[in-house]
């Protein structure tokens, strides 16, 4: 598996550090207003249980898994809800937690879903920003890291379901996808 990996971009250590800093600032943003933290499945699955564990104050879990890429290396344009939550957002501080925002395509599917429900506030983390990808114009609250326009896995990103495991985030060798 580790032969699959043309270069890593973030190690565990920085990620860890990356991701205290962001359940610092969540924390005092959200200060006295219980949020409902949903984790966009699959990908945000570790992102989601390392955040809310350094985060401080009172909130509350949900899950919805959605998929739009499948086997492939690129967005299939169609974003699929394949879990939906189990409790109401409606008047509720939201908060979407991604793993990567790409073309935008899945988030800015969930952001018009939960608006459409009546949340109160959706806002949006995303431990990782691929920029130069987006065919939709939209910006998460915070941000992690920025990458380069190539296909990462590790840390739950996967490409056809492996490599969610790896601790690390790094580029995917392109003979890896390409190979029939
Ligand atoms: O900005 P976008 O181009 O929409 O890409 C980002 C989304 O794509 C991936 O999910 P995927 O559809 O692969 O499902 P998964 O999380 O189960 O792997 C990733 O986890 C994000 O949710
Ligand atoms: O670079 C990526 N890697 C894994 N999953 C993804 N979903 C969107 N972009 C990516
Ligand atoms: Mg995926």
């Amino acid at each position: 598996m580790l032969n699959d990996i043309q270069e890593t971009l973030y190690d565990a250590e920085q990620i860890q550090q990356k991701v205290r800093e962001l359940a610092e600032n969540i924390s005092r943003d959200f200060e006295g207003r219980n949020p409902l933290v949903i984790c966009v499945l699959k990908g945000a699955f570790i992102f989601m249980a390392d955040l809310v564990k350094n985060v401080s104050i009172p909130l509350e879990i949900d899950f919805m898994a959605v998929s739009s890429y499948g086997q492939s290396t690129k967005s299939s344009g169609v974003v699929k809800i394949i879990k939906d939550l189990d409790v109401s957002v409606e008047g509720r501080d939201v908060l979407i937690v991604e793993d990567i925002i790409d073309s935008g395509l899945t988030l800015s599917y969930l952001i018009d879903v939960l608006e459409r429900r009546n949340a109160k506030s959706v806002t949006v983390v995303t431990l990782f920003d691929k920029p130069a990808r987006r065919t939709v114009e939209l910006d998460a609250d915070y941000t992690g890291f920025t990458l380069p326009d190539e296909f990462v896995v590790g840390y739950g990103l996967d490409y056809a379901e492996k490599y969610r495991n790896l601790p690390y985030i790094g580029i995917l060798k392109p003979e890896v996808y390409t190979k029939s």
